[in-house]
């Protein structure tokens, strides 16, 4: 909710024409936009000749009756929804959602042919070891809703980092990381996971992050498309 509906559609209308001067990048990384309900079927028009996806930042996880004022996740297919992101720590924090929620809209998001983009990340900032602890329930109740074939994309955002000024250190994120990929709801899946970082990301951060990460998640530090796109052409170069 930073964006106006006026500001998303001149936000992706640069983007895209940034993208148009040097179109190979999206050869090597997959970019996807995550807009406001609102905006997203505005968005996935706009983005219709690109190769970029376009994501909800939730849904419910029926697919339809009575559930007045929720958003169902085969509507968004219909409309060409690709990513729907669950569990945010906003969601979670703000509106009470748990892990069964999140399981059940991964579910949801599996079902219907999209990607589950889930949020994971601990609420104070300590140990590793804590770290991965608190991650491995939120890990553990998605990967046990969503079938082992699927690819899921996991956000790994420590909520205290979220909004910050700075993302958390690359040291300790590329160590959580490495010991969410360890765990046995990981390995034995045969779908593609996904593990991206953030709160507070922005340019420059890649780098640090490159051995251990698959790919960033932008917030605040991605609203400017030029910062976006430097973003992106690091990720690339990397
Ligand atoms: O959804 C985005 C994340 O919560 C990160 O936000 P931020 O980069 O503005 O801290």
């Amino acid at each position: 909710m930073y964006f106006s509906a006026a500001r998303t559609r001149q936000y992706v209308d640069e983007l895209v024409q940034l993208l148009s001067k040097s179109p190979e990048l999206l050869d090597d990384v997959d970019v996807f936009i995550i807009p406001d309900h609102i905006t997203l079927t505005s968005v996935v028009a706009q983005l219709k000749r690109t190769k970029i996806l376009t994501g909800a930042q939730d849904a419910f996880y029926e697919d339809s009756g009575a559930y007045t004022g929720e958003v169902s996740p085969q509507v968004l297919a219909e409309v060409g929804c690709r990513i729907i992101e669950l569990g945010h720590a906003e969601r979670r924090r703000i509106f009470g959602e748990t892990d069964e929620d999140a399981a059940k809209k991964a579910a949801a998001a599996a079902r219907n042919g999209m990607i589950p983009l889930v949020c994971i990340g601990e609420r104070t900032q300590g140990q590793v070891t804590i770290a991965v602890e608190e991650c491995r329930s939120q890990v553990e109740a998605v990967m046990a809703a969503v079938p082992d074939d699927t690819e899921v994309i996991l956000a790994y955002e420590p909520v205290w980092a979220i909004g910050a000024k700075e993302p958390a250190g690359a040291e300790y994120v590329v160590n959580v990381v490495r010991d969410i990929r360890t765990l046995d709801c990981v390995q034995r899946r045969k779908g593609i996971t996904r593990i991206l970082y953030g709160g507070s990301a922005g340019p420059g951060l890649f780098e640090k992050l490159k051995g251990g990460l698959d790919g960033l998640f932008l917030g605040r530090f991605g609203h400017d498309p030029a910062q976006f796109y430097k973003t992106l052409q690091e990720i690339a170069s990397a």
